[in-house]
């Protein structure tokens, strides 16, 4: 449904350029949540702000549906642009209005009888949870309240697609788990195609079906999320997971531990289960557990721990060979000193 083709925009700068997107190309399919990841100044923002032309690419075609937004005419790019709401890390709500009137102006602009729009920022604050906060003013609610009411605010006429600008970003854990599953629900319940720009892993882990990671203005990879988090190809990527998936043992811990360290990571808690079990009896070692978790990427577990292994050496790298045939990544983080 969205379709980037050899998008680019470069910035000039005085005499200089700045190209802030490279040559992507990219497709979002009708009611995914897709998340674009990066660092700060990897080309995220003006990517997503180049799929409702509130940038205009320099280069390259943005088909939404198959229409080439860059191709139409001022008045159809103002209607196709009423189909893809926007919300950002900042809210962007007027202080001066309440929740009701925030709302109430984009239905306003689009043209809405009064009795209309009240109907309609009804129905909009009950799906939000600020069915309460209508006559409230923004500089009373919390951040995570105005987060809210900009998404009721940006689902005002009907978009299909929602574009989400760094929109946990300013919220603390709890308050961005229950924006991201409003912004679940919203999906499953209204279809809408959710794209969000982040550079939190685990806001991707969290709702993402798809994501890419950018840099340079460029996309390096490209996937379903479990199989990013699973087998991600890339250093970058390696790094963005890490955040999600990395545990550090205490350094006391590592100091004393004198036997062969391993990682596992596997696919299901359970089926892992009986592969170290099964391990453990067909060689003669010892296994000793010192770290494990299981993430949910969306609701698929994927799980990590540590074991430290001792033993004979030639035990060791038959049971290291045997964990290797069944489990997707054994990494042997640090050699035994001693049997
Ligand atoms: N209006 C602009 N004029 C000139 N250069 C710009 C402009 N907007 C972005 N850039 C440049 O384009 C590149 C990509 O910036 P962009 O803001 O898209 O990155 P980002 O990944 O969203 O970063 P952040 O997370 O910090 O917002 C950067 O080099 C930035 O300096």
């Amino acid at each position: 449904m969205i379709e980037l083709r050899n998008l680019e925009k470069v910035f000039k700068v005085k005499n200089k350029q700045v190209t802030g997107v490279d040559q992507v190309d990219l497709r979002i399919d009708r009611g995914e949540i897709y998340g674009i990841v990066g660092y700060s100044g990897a080309g995220k923002s003006t990517l997503l702000r180049c799929i409702n032309i509130l940038e205009r690419p320099t280069a390259g075609e943005v088909l939404i549906d198959g229409t080439d937004l860059l191709k139409l005419p001022a008045k159809e790019l103002r209607q196709a642009r009423q189909s893809i709401g926007m919300i950002f890390q900042g809210f962007h709500l007027v202080s001066s209005k309440t929740v009701a009137e925030n709302v109430a102006f984009a239905l306003k602009a689009a043209g809405l009888g009064r009795t209309e729009q009240q109907k309609r920022v009804a129905e909009l604050l009950e799906l939000v949870g600020l069915a309460d906060k209508a006559d409230t003013y923004p500089a009373q609610l919390s951040g995570g309240q105005k987060q809210r009411v900009s998404i009721a605010r940006a689902l005002a006429n009907n978009p299909k697609v929602l574009l989400c600008d760094e929109a946990t970003s300013a919220l603390d854990p709890s308050t961005t788990k229950s924006i991201l599953r409003l912004l679940k629900k919203i999906n499953e319940e209204l279809g809408i195609t959710i794209v969000i720009i982040t550079h939190e892993m685990e806001v991707v882990k969290e709702i993402c079906h798809r994501c890419a990671v950018m840099q340079a203005g460029k996309v390096v990879e490209e996937g379903k999320v479990f199989d990013i988090f699973a087998n991600p190809k890339e250093e970058l990527t390696k790094d963005f997971i890490q955040t999600v998936l990395q545990f550090t043992l205490p350094e006391k811990l590592l100091r004393e531990c004198k036997g062969t360290l391993v990682k596992l990571q596997f696919r299901g808690d359970l089926a892992k289960e009986a592969v170290v079990s099964d391990m453990l009896q067909a060689y003669p070692v010892s296994g000793n557990i010192l770290h494990g978790k299981v993430e949910y990427i969306r609701d698929m577990p994927l799980g990590v721990f540590m074991m430290e292994l001792t033993g004979a050496k030639d035990q060791i790298d038959g049971a290291i060979a045997y964990l290797e045939e069944r489990i997707e990544q054994v990494e042997v983080v640090q050699h035994g000193s001693v049997d």
